[in-house]
């Protein structure tokens, strides 16, 4: 609507030119008045087409002048301030224009504060623009423009659709905020893969300062190439395939560097035509629960590598991964506590720098070395937060300086015993402290290393226990072989000897029967120390057991004499004296020697000939040593043999029975009669019992052939009784193997029922040696048979070393002098001195004494002199034949 202002202005110029007609009467008055008439209708269509223009701009439109009033306004302006078209005259002042406003509910203020507003707005010649917020909910904004001459035009327009986009607007941002609350990662991207959306999370952790920077992007400029092109592929596979990929494992590698594992969601995007126009996706940080498996799994895996026996470095090695990979930045370390206790050994340090390992392979341990020499010297953890200014790391800084380490936490790993096993250690490039979580995993990481470490040592242990012997620690039979074969191969190759050296020490048996065990395995040790200090590093000192020790010397010039020069040496070291408590014992061996390769080219051999050798050494009466020759052989043969036989001795009734008269040596009377033992060999011939004693005793076959011989002897005498000869008792020698079996005292009973002989007939000859072996079970064995009746004597008496004190304890009726005295008794005076002094001994203890082995007048004389009771030897008689004593006690008789 226009308010008509053109024919308003135009009514002047009519009256002016009807004036002008009338006073100049020039031209014809229609002329004219058609000419106005044209131009009056020119002006009203541009005036029409003003008003029309005006009333159909959307927005209100005001003219004001100077004066505050009207010129003109649209129609839009009534409707916006829903004032009648006609209420809106131009001349109308602006407060009048507002009160209508104000009547009709459509202004923000009253018409003061409105017109306030409106003269401050007007006061410049800037434009304008501000929104008001009508009372019925709308929204105007007014864009007001001063004119130079202070009237004003302005616009209103009414935005409150606009307003309530802005809100759609303020909420699609609301939407972002929403999103950038939550933790995980949540993205929209478009059918290329590129990001369309991105929350915060997201961006921050792909090194982008706002969520917006992530716009466009695309994986392959976040990650490493295989990793987005791995993200791309699935993505395209949901794209393509249309199916969602649900909660799958995926890790990324953050700004930081460091992996992080996140449970992915990608879902396709489609519109409302169901077409597929991107992917929305989301992820879930997991890293925690996936650290915890990764720990949990390698853990498992680690114990299961501890028990089936893996190499300790890679157990470590393995362990110390599984540590870094838990965190960033963190390199772990082992060292092992050395042998000596006092250094420290490179265990596992997969990502620390070669050079630094190296380094501190064999750091001592101390008050004031690092954080690990320091740690394993408290026994408790060491935290070095800052390398270079901790005093403990004064003297180590130089060494850890290049290589950039700043922190080190170091504890120790302990035993279940509390000993301490070696070091862990932590270190980062960072000057800090282990947090909560790192304390822990340190915690672990040591127990875990405890278990390893300590199984390797138990089984280091039970491999030098299954290769060595455990008194002396020499290399056992097992690692013999091993040894000798290495050696024999380096000869091959560059044409050298290698020697085999079998070692038995002489009478050691004895020293063990007589002295302890205890003495004995000191022997042991000292002589098997010295042999080792004889030969170098590279030759091998073996432990067979018992005595017998086998040095395989290595890389040996090919000449028997330079060879024979280490043997005196070892011959020497062993034949040093030794201190068996009061004793000072010299040891000697009897020693036989193999050569690679004149005397064998397989360990077995060379072993078998060695040992044959060492055979021929004790014939040769010890002391001394053999280098093979073939013929040895034979006689090892020999001995195989001849074991063989004996076995079948007893089965074919090949043993018999000799016995030798005991004389009074006062009565000359013949009161007892030794069983001695023979063997009617079928092709040898008698064989004498020292021939074949040792190696039943050996086999045991004793204990058969000893039960026979009992059970023979109380036969025969039994039988002599019966026969009418005077009663005798009968001697049977009990060896050490027989003396030991559990029922020795039911083997006697037995040969005592079995031949109805009385036991005060039977004596039972033991050993000195064999008593002394285990004085208290002989001593109870031997009570037990005094408590049947049976009686004993000590045979071999003066060449073992009973005490006297334990003496006076043996219940035995006689002492036996051994033959070994007797033989020289006429001129050695050493021989006279013991015979005399177990003579007397004998007395004071009121035990008989008999001399074995008498064989001349002067011994009888002798002994007759010194008080000597009985006698045995072939002075009177040899050991004869059952017949034979008969003959002899009837003669005796007879005569
Ligand atoms: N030079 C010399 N020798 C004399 C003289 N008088 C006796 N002999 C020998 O000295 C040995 C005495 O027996 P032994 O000391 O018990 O020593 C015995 C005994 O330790 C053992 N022995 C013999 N028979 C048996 C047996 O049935 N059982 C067990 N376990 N050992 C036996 O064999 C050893 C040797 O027995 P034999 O060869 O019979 O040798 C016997 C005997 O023949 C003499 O005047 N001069």
């Amino acid at each position: 609507m226009g308010t008509k202002p053109s024919r308003k202005a135009a009514e002047a110029p009519e009256s002016a030119n009807l004036a002008a007609l009338a006073k100049l009467t020039i031209a014809s008055y229609e002329t004219l008045e058609r000419d106005l008439r044209a131009r009056i209708a020119t002006l009203e269509g541009q005036a029409l087409r003003f008003e029309t223009a005006i009333d159909n701009v959307s927005q209100g439109i005001c003219f004001f002048d100077a004066d505050e009033r009207l010129i003109l306004c649209n129609r839009r302006y009534a409707e916006i301030y829903h004032i009648a078209p006609e209420q809106l005259q131009p001349g109308l002042t602006l407060r009048e224009i507002v009160e209508r406003r104000v009547a009709a509910g459509t202004s923000t203020t009253d018409a003061d504060a409105y017109l306030a507003l409106a003269r401050s707005v007007n006061s410049g010649m800037a434009p304008k623009a501000w929104t008001a917020n009508l009372t019925d909910g709308r929204t105007i904004q007014v864009c007001h423009q001063p004119m130079p001459d202070g009237s004003w035009v302005a616009t209103h327009e009414d935005i409150t659709a606009l307003a309530a986009n802005r809100q759609i607007v303020d909420e699609r941002i609301s939407l972002q905020t929403l999103i950038d609350w939550v933790p995980d990662y949540l993205w929209v991207k478009d059918t290329e893969s590129r990001f369309v959306v991105a929350n915060r999370a997201l961006s921050v952790d792909c090194g982008r300062e706002k969520t917006g920077d992530m716009i466009g992007l695309t994986d392959f400029d976040l990650h490493a190439p295989e990793l987005a092109q791995k993200f791309r592929a699935v993505e395209q596979n949901v794209l393509s395939s249309g199916q969602p990929m649900i909660d799958k494992e995926e890790f990324v590698v953050d700004a930081s560097g460091a992996v992080r594992w996140f449970s992915s969601t990608k879902v396709p995007l489609r519109n409302a035509r169901n077409d597929i126009i991107g992917l929305v996706g989301i992820a879930h940080d997991i890293t925690a629960r996936k650290q915890a498996d990764i720990l949990r799994d390698g853990q498992a895996h680690i114990l299961e590598m501890i028990a089936m026996s893996a190499l300790l470095e890679d157990v470590l090695d393995r362990l110390m991964r599984l540590v870094e990979s838990q965190l960033t930045g963190i390199f772990g370390s082992v060292l092992l506590l050395d042998k000596d206790g006092s250094h420290l050994r490179h265990g596992g340090a997969p990502s620390l720098a070669k050079d630094y390992t190296t380094a501190i392979d064999g750091i001592a341990v101390g008050p004031k070395v690092g954080s690990c020499g320091t740690a394993v010297y408290r026994r408790e953890p060491v935290i070095v937060a800052d390398v270079m200014q901790d005093p403990l790391w004064e003297d180590y800084r130089e060494v850890v300086a290049p290589f950039g380490y700043r922190s080190c936490w170091s504890t120790p790993i302990l035993s279940h015993q509390g000993a301490v096993l070696g070091v862990f250690a932590m270190y980062s490039m960072t000057v800090r402290e282990p947090t909560g979580a790192e304390t822990r995993l340190i915690d672990f990481t040591t127990r875990i290393a405890g278990i390893a470490i300590e199984r390797k040592l138990a089984e280091d242990q039970i491999h030098f226990m299954a290769n060595h012997d455990v008194l002396t620690g020499l290399p056992n039979r097992a690692l013999l072989e091993d040894r000798l074969s290495q050696a024999l191969l380096y000869a091959q190759r560059y044409d050298r000897w290698v020697t085999v050296v079998f070692i038995d020490l002489d009478n050691f048996k004895l020293v063990n029967d007589t002295l302890g065990h205890n003495a004995g395995d000191v022997l042991l040790k000292t002589v098997a120390n010295r042999m080792v200090e004889c030969v170098r590093s590279t030759d091998t000192v073996v432990r067979l057991g018992g005595d017998e020790f086998v040095i395989v010397l290595f890389d040996q010039p090919t000449n028997v004499d330079l060879i024979s020069e280490t043997l005196q040496k070892i011959r020497a070291a062993i034949a040093e004296p030794v201190h068996l408590g009061r004793h000072r014992l010299r040891a000697t061996a009897s020693i036989g020697i193999a050569n690679y390769p004149k005397d064998g080219t397989s360990p077995d051999t060379l072993l078998a000939n060695a040992d044959a050798a060492m055979y021929r050494a004790k014939e040769f009466g010890r002391d001394n040593f053999q280098f093979y020759a073939p013929e040895f052989n034979t006689r090892a043969h020999e001995k195989f043999v001849l074991q063989e036989e004996l076995r079948n001795a007893l089965a074919h009734s090949e043993f018999i029975l000799l016995y030798q008269p005991q004389v009074d040596l006062r009565s000359g009377d013949v009161f007892a009669v030794e069983a001695l033992l023979r063997w009617k060999h079928p092709t040898r011939g008698i064989v004498a019992p020292n021939t074949f004693i040792p190696t039943a005793e050996e086999t045991g076959l004793i204990v058969p052939i000893g039960d026979w011989v009992l059970h023979e002897a109380c036969r025969q005498n039994k039988a002599w009784q019966d026969a009418g000869l005077p009663p005798l008792t009968v001697c049977v020698n009990v060896s050490a193997r027989q003396f030991r079996e559990p029922n020795l005292i039911g083997r006697v009973v037995n040969a005592l029922k079995d031949s109805g002989l009385e036991a005060r007939y039977l004596e039972l000859e033991v050993t000195e040696s064999l008593i002394m072996q285990d004085v208290e079970l002989a001593v109870a064995t031997m009570n037990a048979l005094q408590n049947l009746g049976v009686q004993i004597s000590i045979d071999d008496f003066g060449t073992g070393y009973s005490s006297l004190s334990a003496l006076k304890t043996f219940p035995v009726a006689r002492l036996k002098i051994d033959k070994s005295f007797i033989k020289d008794l006429a001129v050695d005076e050493n021989d006279q001195a013991v015979a005399s002094a177990v003579i007397s001994l004998g007395q004071n203890l009121h035990l008989r004494v008999i001399a074995e082995g008498v064989e001349t007048d002067d011994q009888v004389a002798f002994l007759r002199k010194n008080n000597c009771d009985e006698m045995q030897g072939y002075h009177f008689s040899k050991p004869v034949s059952a017949q034979g004593i008969e003959k002899l006690l009837d003669g005796k008789r007879d005569g």
